[in-house]
């Protein structure tokens, strides 16, 4: 269907419930709402049947005009139609009070839900899944499927009249009744065909929504690079097709469910004319009293009514159907990152094993293959390769954000597989290339992994990373605000930040990815000290930026596709002439202070590669 459908694939988590499963699994959120929710029911019996003695009253109006009783009865008559308004108000406030209490609740656990599947999702899910669609299954989803359950008690109520009225009807003249209820399996027929139609274009219509969602995010997040190279033109001109697919498609919903209303009102028109004539014919033949004509009347027309409005609300029921679905898909997702064990982890000493290990983002393409290392307990390894060589996926398997496919990855010995995955990651610092602050303060941000650490913990730990001095140059000290993502300080002094609060964590391995950002020499300093503190006594992986780095590490590991092609320590390495002196050349000569342009190249052997 070319362009308008294009982009509108499920997630990879996605999946289809049948209907029993879906109904089962909404009804265990109302499930502990048992109590509220039979109030409300008898509050719809009894606003139902107090509607539908309406028409039933009035019946018996016609009958005492007719036989001109009307005068003794009128009073009576009246005063039983004035009761009947005033409980239908009290019945209906009741109702509507409660069942919005309820399903405010069942919103408030399933959105509770949600929102803790996807912080249990692992790292993979967040670069597969851009952020807006999981902010909208979050949001609108979890809305969607509350108008369902309004709908449904409005339905039920409509419903539940229309009961009563057929069994008045059938009370007056069965044979009356039992036309009306003639046309039911049309309607029903037509209904359930229609639905199946609805929930496939309801849920093509979520899906462009929330791409419309991702990206507007998207767009939010790299405003500043956006703004920086003067895109605004093209970001827009990638916005306008996928709005326009979010018109297209909603417009399509539209159509499909226009469609059911004319059917519907000819099939009803249709019904409505044979029933008239039907039951007309008899009461000119004497067979029913006027009052049963009218309540007849009455009741065709009060049949149709919920019948139509469930094709009315039809859109918003599978919208709210779909939209439940995909809440429970993401609540359902199963982690890739799969444990086998929960052994405790302590204090570990920090020794990290590749054995064999093979990964692919796609298995099918596999980044590392057949890969070993050992990192002894307490060294200091650089990883350095040129772009794409694998140094972070080194890193995102240490941190078990994403799960190997062969070998084993052993920590002191121990498959990581088995460990207690929280224990282990309390004790992996990983600090990422722009540290990531959230709004509060330095201190606050310092504090983040043990919120319980004192002021004079976090004071010491800030004092400990490059002397301390860093601290003084900010306008409020530790209390000052960082902003959002930290855009208050300088990414210098967010590294600082990010290193103190490695020291607060106090982690056995520490996973480093050293900013490219280049820093004012000071702040450099600052953070070279810092390092030197933060990595004494750990064992510490950094993918190594700064030649102060790996002049300084036991270890440096020359990646490339996958493979170390070299490995050994800086000066070494340098005296070889090898790999590494590639990736030195352009990567880190001309940061030694004696650098001079077009000077200070180390030679590379021929041969090599
Ligand atoms: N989330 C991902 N999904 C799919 N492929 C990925 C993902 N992350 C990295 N890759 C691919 O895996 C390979 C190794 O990437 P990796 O990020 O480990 O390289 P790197 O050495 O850290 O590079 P850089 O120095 O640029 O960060 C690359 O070919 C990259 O395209």
């Amino acid at each position: 269907m070319g362009f308008v459908l294009d982009g509108l694939d499920a997630e990879d988590y996605d999946r289809t419930y049948n209907d029993r499963d879906l109904l089962r699994r909404i009804l265990s959120y109302f499930r502990p709402k048992l109590g509220p929710m039979l109030l409300v029911a008898a509050m719809i019996v009894l606003l139902s049947a107090s509607q539908a003695a309406v028409p039933a009253i009035g019946s018996l109006a016609v009958d005492a005009i007719a036989d001109g009783t009307i005068g003794e009865a009128g009073p009576a008559l009246v005063a039983a139609i004035l009761g009947t308004g005033v409980l239908s108000w009290v019945f209906n406030y009741l109702r509507q009070k409660h069942s919005a209490q309820v399903t405010g609740d069942v919103v408030l656990r399933l959105r509770e839900d949600a929102f803790d599947a996807v912080l249990a999702r692992d790292l993979s899910f967040y670069d597969e899944t851009p952020s807006g669609r999981i902010v909208s299954r979050v949001t609108s989803d979890t809305d969607d499927f509350a108008t369902v359950s309004t709908l449904t008690m409005d339905l039920i109520s409509q419903v539940l009249m229309v009961a009563f009225v057929t069994v008045l009807l059938f009370v007056r003249s069965a044979q009356l009744a039992l036309m009306t209820l003639l046309v039911v399996p049309i309607v029903v027929g037509l209904a359930l065909l229609f639905r199946r139609i609805a929930r496939i274009s309801t849920r093509r219509a979520q899906r462009s929504l929330s791409r419309v969602n991702a990206n507007l995010q998207e767009t939010m997040g790299g405003i500043a690079v956006a703004k920086n190279f003067r895109q605004e033109r093209q970001v827009y001109d990638e916005f306008r097709p996928i709005n326009r697919q979010s018109y297209e498609v909603t417009l399509r919903q539209g159509f499909v469910f226009s469609t059911i209303f004319p059917v519907l009102f000819t099939v009803a028109g249709l019904a409505t004319v044979a029933l008239v004539q039907l039951g007309g014919s008899r009461v000119l033949a004497g067979g029913l009293t006027a009052g049963e004509w009218y309540l007849f009347l009455q009741s065709v027309a009060l049949f149709w009514f919920p019948l139509t409005s469930i094709a009315a609300f039809w859109s918003q029921f599978q919208q709210g159907l779909s939209a439940s679905e995909r809440v429970f898909a993401l609540i359902d997702a199963p982690p890739r990152v799969v444990q086998t064990d929960a052994r405790p982890v302590g204090k570990p000493a920090g020794r990290i094993e590749f054995r064999g290990v093979t990964f692919g983002y796609d298995p099918a393409s596999p980044v590392l293959r057949d890969f070993d290392l050992t990192i002894a307990a307490g060294e200091s390894v650089a990883l350095v390769g040129h772009t794409g060589a694998g140094k972070s996926t080194l890193s995102k398997l240490i941190t078990r954000f994403y799960e190997f496919q062969e070998g084993s990855l052993l920590i002191d010995g121990q498959d990581i597989r088995s460990l207690e995955l929280g224990a282990y990651r309390r004790q992996i610092g990983a600090v990422p290339q722009a540290p990531f602050l959230f709004s509060g303060t330095v201190a606050d941000n310092i504090r983040y992994p043990r919120p319980e650490a004192t002021d004079e913990e976090v004071r010491r730990a800030a004092a400990a990373v490059g002397g301390g001095d860093w601290i003084d140059a900010l306008p409020n000290g530790l209390l000052t605000d960082v902003g959002e993502h930290g855009r208050a300080l300088s990414m210098g002094q967010r590294q600082l930040v990010a290193l103190a609060r490695l020291l607060i964590q106090d982690p056995a391995i520490v996973v480093l990815d050293e900013a490219t950002a280049s820093v004012d020499p000071l702040t450099e300093a600052q953070i070279q000290e810092g390092l030197d503190t933060v990595l004494a006594g750990r064992t510490s992986i950094v993918i190594a930026h700064r030649l102060s780095t790996i002049e300084h590490v036991d270890r440096i590991i020359v990646l490339d596709h996958g493979r170390i092609v070299e490995e050994g320590d800086h000066v070494t390495l340098l005296a070889r002439g090898g790999r590494y002196c590639e990736v030195y050349n352009t990567y880190f000569r001309h940061q030694s202070p004696n650098y001079r342009a077009g000077t200070g190249f180390v030679t590379v052997s021929q041969g090599q590669g």
